[in-house]
C-alpha cells in the first residue's frame, strides 16, 4: 500500500473511530466536569451518550442539571436514533473477524471472533479456552488481510493462568517478533469482583488512548463463585455480574472491540428442563450471562489433543459443531497434529 493511501485510511479510521470526551468541551462542557466524567471511565462520547442520567448522578460532583447538559451535547454529538437496515447492513460488513488459529474454528464461526460483541466460551476444565484465548491475543494484532484486528490486546485474568510464554509459542509460529507482541499486551489480574469491575474503567482510559481490537476477560465468572456465597447472596452477584457485563458490551460498542469471556460449567440440578440435555453441565452466570453474550461456544473435550466447538447460541450462526487442535504453538486444527 502506498504511503499516501495509507495515511487516507488512519485518517478514514480516525473519523469513524471513538470520540474523545474532551470533545464536549467544544459544546461548553467545563474542564472539570469532563475529568470527572474520564475517571468514571466514560473516556469517549460515545460512553457518555450511552450511559443512563441517574449513572452520571451518581458520579461525585454532577448535579441533574449539570446531568442533563452534559448528555443534551453528547447525543448531538452522538445520535441515538433510527437508522435504515442498509446503513446497519453497511456497517456490520465493515466487522473484522479476528481468527482463532484453527480453519475449523473460524468456519464456525463465519471468519472468526466477531468486533463489536461478547462471545462466550464455556466448558469443563482443560478443554481450551484459556489456551483460546492465548492464541487471539496474538492473531489479534495481525493485519485484517491475515486474520487479524491491527490493534492491541487487554487481558484480564481471574484465575492466575495467564503464560506469556504459551503467547510466544504462537507469535514464532506466526513469525511475529516475539518482544513486540508481548508489549501489545496490556494484562491485568484481577483479584476480587469490585477490581475485575474497577479494571474495565482503566481498560476504557488504555482504549481511548491507542488502537486496542480485542479485551479478554478469563473467566468472567470465577470471581463471583468465590465473592458470593449460597442462594442468599444470588442476587446482588447477579446484578454485580450484570453490571460488568453491561459494561463490557458499552466497551464492545463503543471501541468496536472484540469482548471475548469464558465461563465454568456446573453440574445441572434439572437436567431435564431447559436447553440442556440431561447429564450435561450448564454454564454458570444464568440468564444474565446467557442475554449479555451475543455469541456463545460450548467446548468440549476430544481424543487427544482436539477439543470439540459447538455453537451453542448466535444471531446469526446455525447450531453446529466442529474439531480444533491444541498444539504447542496454539490453537489449531487437529490435522495439524505435530507442528
Ligand atoms: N504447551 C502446550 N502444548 C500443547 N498443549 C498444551 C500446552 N499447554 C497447555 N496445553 C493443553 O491445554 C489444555 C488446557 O487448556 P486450557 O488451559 O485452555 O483449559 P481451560 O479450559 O482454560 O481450563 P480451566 O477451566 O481449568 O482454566 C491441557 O489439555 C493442556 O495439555
Amino acid at each position: 500500500m502506498s504511503q499516501q493511501s495509507q495515511f487516507e485510511e488512519e485518517e478514514e479510521t480516525q473519523a469513524s473511530g471513538p470520540i474523545l470526551v474532551n470533545k464536549l468541551a467544544e459544546a461548553g462542557i467545563n474542564a472539570q466536569d469532563i475529568k470527572k466524567l474520564a475517571d468514571s471511565g466514560l473516556n469517549t462520547v460515545e460512553s457518555v451518550a450511552y450511559t443512563p442520567k441517574k449513572a452520571l448522578m451518581q458520579i461525585k460532583g454532577i448535579s441533574e442539571q449539570k446531568a442533563e447538559k452534559i448528555l443534551a451535547e453528547a447525543h448531538k454529538i452522538v445520535p441515538l436514533g433510527f437508522q435504515s437496515a442498509t446503513e446497519v447492513h453497511a456497517r456490520r460488513s465493515e466487522l473484522v473477524h479476528i481468527t482463532t488459529g484453527s480453519k475449523n474454528l473460524d468456519a464456525l464461526l463465519g471468519g472468526g471472533i466477531e468486533t463489536g460483541s461478547i462471545t462466550e466460551l464455556f466448558g469443563e476444565f482443560r478443554t481450551g479456552k484459556s489456551q483460546i484465548c492465548h492464541t487471539l491475543a496474538v492473531t489479534c494484532q495481525l493485519p485484517v488481510d491475515m486474520g487479524g484486528g491491527e490493534g492491541k490486546c487487554l487481558y484480564i485474568d481471574t484465575e492466575g493462568t495467564f503464560r506469556p510464554v504459551r503467547l510466544l509459542a504462537v507469535a514464532e509460529r506466526l513469525g511475529l517478533n516475539g518482544e513486540e507482541v508481548l508489549d501489545n499486551i496490556a494484562y491485568a489480574r484481577a483479584y476480587n469482583a469490585d477490581h475485575q469491575n474497577f479494571l474495565l474503567t482503566t481498560a476504557s482510559a488504555l482504549m481511548s488512548e491507542s488502537r486496542f481490537c480485542l479485551l479478554i476477560v478469563d473467566s468472567a465468572t470465577n470471581l463471583y463463585r468465590t465473592d458470593f456465597n449460597g442462594r442468599g447472596e444470588l442476587s446482588a452477584r447477579q446484578a454485580h455480574l450484570g453490571k460488568f457485563l453491561r459494561t463490557l458490551q458499552r466497551l464492545a460498542d463503543e471501541f468496536g472491540i472484540a469482548v471475548v469471556i469464558t465461563n465454568q460449567v456446573m453440574s445441572n440440578p434439572d437436567a431435564s428442563a431447559g436447553p440442556y440435555v440431561a447429564n450435561e453441565k450448564k454454564p454458570i452466570g444464568g440468564n444474565i450471562i446467557a442475554h449479555a453474550s451475543t455469541t456463545r461456544i460450548q467446548l468440549k473435550k476430544g481424543r487427544a489433543n482436539t477439543r470439540q466447538a459447538k455453537i451453542y447460541d448466535s444471531p446469526c450462526l446455525p447450531e453446529s459443531e466442529t474439531m480444533f487442535a491444541i498444539l504447542q504453538s496454539g490453537i489449531g486444527d487437529p490435522e495439524e497434529e505435530g507442528s
